[in-house]
């Protein structure tokens, strides 16, 4: 059962509550370990945080909650194309023939549908799933038959399953991504361990290829696509004392984003300072780890994240 806004809520844990945060319907799930709060809008995770801990997510202190424009923080959904179509395998760009082409695709400001909701134990699953593509004004361009659903499972972590099915009748190509916006004590004091020794694009220098020489220590501003990754992340912070690992499923490629001081005076719903709080690791099919499906084909990424404590395995 979902709980409404002017329901009082059972003591009992889990629950869930279907909330209004300014011009967003979004669904808070409380357990007995933690909260997360996802906006109907784009399937966004807005908020995951293990009570009486530093959140693992980071959400923007100007965020603006409103129709139609993607939550600045959070997780956003980009699909079916990452970033610029443009900058995208042919293959990709060529399912695109008309419409509007934004940055990160064509789901982050859609209402999404509820498809399923479940406490199983201490832990819930909530399932949202995109409209059908003929029935949405955004998606019409899509073929007739794509769907595309994002299954959220809390227990002790936060799992996310991004699932493509191609119920259409022709062949699609597509790139995506988990736009996850982790929070960090201060960038100044935040690792990244699993990059080294990989290939990465560096698109801030027309797109070069490079190669990851030791874990990332994030000086600058930042726009990478790492290719050839292990499934395993993290995020080594000495100021919170934690390590967030981010474990993938289906991808083998990630952007790191840090937009730095001067970049972020030109961001939308950003304070002029919050790029040392933030640091984008988003799981990713992009570049040749792109997804292509023939009818009848489905394809899932994954994502599991969590925080422990510094002192275990690095
Ligand atoms: O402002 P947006 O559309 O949410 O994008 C934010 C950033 O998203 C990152 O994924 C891209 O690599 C950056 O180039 C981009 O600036």
């Amino acid at each position: 059962m979902i709980f409404t806004e002017d329901q009082e809520v059972p003591a009992q844990l889990p629950h869930i509550q279907r909330i209004e945060v300014n011009q967003l319907y979004c669904l808070r799930v409380q357990t007995a370990r933690a909260e997360l709060l996802i906006a109907e809008q784009g399937a966004q995770v807005l908020r995951y945080q293990e009570h009486g801990q530093e959140p693992v997510i980071w959400m923007s202190e100007e965020a603006a909650f409103e129709a139609g424009n993607s939550v600045r923080g959070g997780i956003p959904v980009c699909w079916p194309w990452f970033g610029d179509l443009m900058r995208n395998p042919p293959q990709v760009q060529a399912l695109h023939s008309g419409g509007r082409l934004p940055a990160h695709g064509l789901v982050r400001g859609i209402e999404w549908i509820l498809v399923e909701n479940a406490i199983e134990g201490d832990s819930v699953r909530l399932t949202l799933a995109i409209p059908p593509t003929s029935e949405s004004p955004s998606l019409r361009h899509l073929p007739p038959g794509l769907e595309l659903r994002l299954e959220i499972l809390l227990d002790d972590r936060l799992h996310l399953k991004l699932t493509t099915s191609n119920g259409s009748e022709q062949h699609i190509a597509l790139s995506q991504a988990l736009h996850s916006y982790f929070a960090v004590s201060s960038i100044h004091n935040a690792t990244v361990e699993g990059l080294e020794g990989q290939r990465y694009i560096e698109t801030l220098e027309g797109w070069a290829e490079r190669q990851q020489k030791r874990a990332l220590v994030v000086s600058s501003e930042t726009d990478r696509i790492y290719l050839d990754l292990p499934p395993q992340l993290a995020i080594r912070d000495d100021g919170w004392n934690r390590r967030i690992r981010i474990e993938a499923s289906g991808s083998t490629s990630a952007v790191v984003w840090n937009p730095w001081a001067s970049k972020a005076r030109r961001l939308s719903q950003f304070a002029d300072d919050a790029w040392q709080r933030m640091l984008c690791i988003e799981t990713a099919n992009v570049m040749d780890d792109l997804v292509e499906l023939a009818p009848g084909e489905e394809h899932s990424m994954g994502v599991a994240l969590w925080a422990e404590p510094l002192g275990g395995a690095a």
